[in-house]
């Protein structure tokens, strides 16, 4: 969390770059330095996902290379859905954090909080998903609670409850749908909301931060992959995305703030 916050204070960015390196093997070695070179000026963080190294010959070795080659200053969300047993978290927790030395992971809490507890360790984070990008109605994150509400705000309580007790737990909410977006922020007012779903999935960026943004202008980490991957010039990009979230930040600002 504090290497998170001093990056995006130093930066004065929100942006997080997904690395979902596609194209053949020959190539992405080098558009991957390509990439983390031309975007790392204006990269709160990174977001390699896990599935786009794993399925090359030698994608740990290259999932290790990638997260090395990124400034040590800026923080890496090692993006695997996680979300086993404990035992078996475990041996994840280490693989992420050990084996290519992330900062952070992205897990799924289906199996319930001993599948998110064993990636609570000191200075790192972890990133629970709650709403995801992918559906506009989710068959099972919109099931309806007994209790009330619906399953994915299960997921953000739980969220919470091990943000309390442990520090460093965030969620993941997706960027095509505000209105969930500003119910989970409710639920959860003062955690670190990943999210994805801007660019390629068509999330609207400007009503994402009106309803994600804390009333400091913080909170949300904004991740684009392909739409920054398949640009031309990544770091014009990334800049251009970086620039629209600082207009809409600075637009959301509480009067109070402006004297
Ligand atoms: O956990 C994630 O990062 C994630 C959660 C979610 O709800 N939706 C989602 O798209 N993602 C990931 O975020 C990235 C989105 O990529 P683009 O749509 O290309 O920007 C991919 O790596 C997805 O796996």
């Amino acid at each position: 969390m504090n290497k998170l916050l001093s990056r995006i204070q130093r930066v004065d960015s929100l942006l997080c770059v997904g690395l979902d390196p596609t194209g053949e093997d020959a190539q992405v070695v080098g558009r991957l330095t390509e990439v983390i070179d031309q975007t790392a000026a204006y990269a709160a963080a990174f977001k390699p996902n896990l599935a786009f190294f794993l399925s090359r010959e030698n994608g740990v070795a290259l999932l290790r290379d990638t997260i090395q080659r990124i400034p040590q200053d800026i923080p890496v969300i090692l993006d695997g859905k996680f979300g086993d047993i404990s035992n078996t978290a475990d041996h994840y927790a280490r693989f992420a954090y050990d084996v290519v030395g992330a900062d952070a992971v992205t897990v799924n809490p289906y199996m319930g909080d001993d599948a998110i507890v064993p990636f609570l360790r000191e200075g790192k984070m972890v990133f629970v998903l709650a709403k995801t990008s992918n559906k506009p109605t989710h068959s099972l994150q919109d099931m309806a609670l007994t209790s009330g509400g619906v399953l994915s705000d299960q997921a953000a309580r739980i969220s919470g409850k091990l943000d309390e007790e442990n520090g460093g737990v965030g969620l993941v909410v997706g960027a095509t749908q505000p209105e969930a977006m500003a119910r989970v922020r409710e639920l959860c007012p003062t955690q670190w909301f990943l999210v994805p779903g801007v660019g390629a999935q068509g999330g609207d960026l400007a009503a994402t931060l009106r309803a994600g943004l804390r009333p400091d202008g913080l909170g949300v980490l904004i991740n684009s992959s392909r739409a920054i991957w398949q640009a031309a010039d990544a770091g014009a990009a990334a800049q251009e995305l970086m620039m629209q979230i600082n207009e809409h930040r600075r637009a959301a600002e509480p009067a109070v703030s402006q004297g």
